[in-house]
């Protein structure tokens, strides 16, 4: 690796963002005790809220977009980590507040990265990333709150984005009968291959309704909130668990307090970027275990580093399939 690196670069002249593909010295890399180079990011809906500036995702420019990377240690002053160990990173609001992963190198804290499970190659752990991990930890909410697959069926919003196809797959592996709600019909095949049980469509939930309907739901995944976690709310069968970790449909939630004190509904926060270190590695080994690789090809679409602008306008149109991942060097 030379002088210099490639990377995503955003930045701001105080009225207007830009964003491009630029070469960077190396000597303008952040502090941080661990080097690594970069194999494969990924871009979630957040980078593309990120390099479009439709939010203000980035604290302060210029930044290198990317909340997810996997690669192998290069330089460590940390304790945990040694030249040659294969990593990877989520959150902890890098790619937000620190460079993040859409670059050929990242230097970050050690205390961020986790090791890559064994049984994942660098391109899988991101056809993964965050909204994959995002999936397993809502998993593990559903299940630290009693639900298991006879408790009945479970919705998943949002099912054919990135994190509500891995949730599918999780649950259905894990034997759950999974109801898929999604806004693009055309994708009832690969839900149903995910292991979907029934599809649904998005405009069944989309409006304002009783505060409490019919029970249906034992457990829920959301990526929407908005009318659409109100409509899961008033929809939860007595005792349901819906883990809520996204604002697809806004982030409003025009829900009344029936659902939770008539219906014991618990609503369970999930949120991935600060989550503690020893969760996410049980995320990620429950991923290791119980989602099935195969998979992965199906939910995956891989663009090169100099295309995520163009496909990051593709994503906040909704027009993305699952997971999209950025393979950075010939390293998997
Ligand atoms: C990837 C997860 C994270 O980034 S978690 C990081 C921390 N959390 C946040 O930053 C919260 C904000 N982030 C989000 O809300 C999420 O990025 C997300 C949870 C909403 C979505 O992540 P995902 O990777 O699954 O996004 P996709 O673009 O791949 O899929 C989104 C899915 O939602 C559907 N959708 C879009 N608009 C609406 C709407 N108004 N109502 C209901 N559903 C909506 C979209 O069409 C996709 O599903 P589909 O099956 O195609 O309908």
């Amino acid at each position: 690796m030379g002088t210099n690196f490639k990377a995503i670069l955003i930045e701001h002249d105080g009225t207007r963002q830009s964003v491009r593909l630029a070469e960077l010295p190396r000597d303008r890399l952040p502090e941080g005790d661990v080097t690594v180079r970069v194999a494969c990011s990924t871009l979630n809906y957040k980078d593309a809220l990120a390099i479009t500036g439709r939010s203000p995702v980035v604290r302060q420019f210029p930044m290198i977009p990317g909340i997810d990377f996997a690669g192998t240690v290069e330089e460590s002053s940390n304790a945990d980590f040694k030249p040659g160990d294969r990593v990877l990173l989520n959150g902890w609001g890098v790619g937000e507040r620190h460079w993040g992963g859409l670059a050929e190198i990242a230097r970050v804290k050690g205390d961020w990265l986790i090791p890559l499970e064994p049984i994942f190659s660098l391109a899988q752990a991101m056809s993964i990333g965050t909204a994959g991990y995002t999936a397993a930890l809502c998993v593990m909410a559903l299940e630290r709150h009693g639900i298991t697959p006879e408790s009945g069926e479970v919705l998943v919003t949002g099912a054919a984005g990135g994190v509500g196809s891995v949730a599918t797959a999780l649950l259905a592996k894990l034997g759950y009968d999974v109801a898929a709600v999604t806004g693009r019909p055309e994708e009832s095949d690969y839900l149903t291959k995910l292991g979907a049980k029934r599809i649904l469509p998005r405009s069944q939930f989309g409006e304002p309704g009783k505060p409490l309907a019919k029970e249906e739901w034992a457990g829920a995944v959301d990526v929407a909130g908005g009318q659409v976690l109100a409509n899961v709310c008033a929809s939860m069968k007595y005792r349901g668990v819906i883990a809520a970790c996204g604002l697809a449909a806004g982030m409003g939630l025009p829900v009344t307090v029936a659902p939770f004190i008539l219906r014991g509904v618990t609503l369970a926060g999930i949120d991935s970027v600060m989550c503690p270190r020893e969760e996410r590695r049980e995320a990620w080994r429950r991923l290791a275990r119980d989602l099935d690789p195969s998979l992965l090809d199906a939910m995956t679409e891989r663009v090169p580093l100099d295309a995520c602008v163009s496909v990051a306008d593709r994503l906040i149109a909704g027009a993305v399939r699952g997971r999209v991942s950025v393979p950075i060097s010939n390293e998997q």
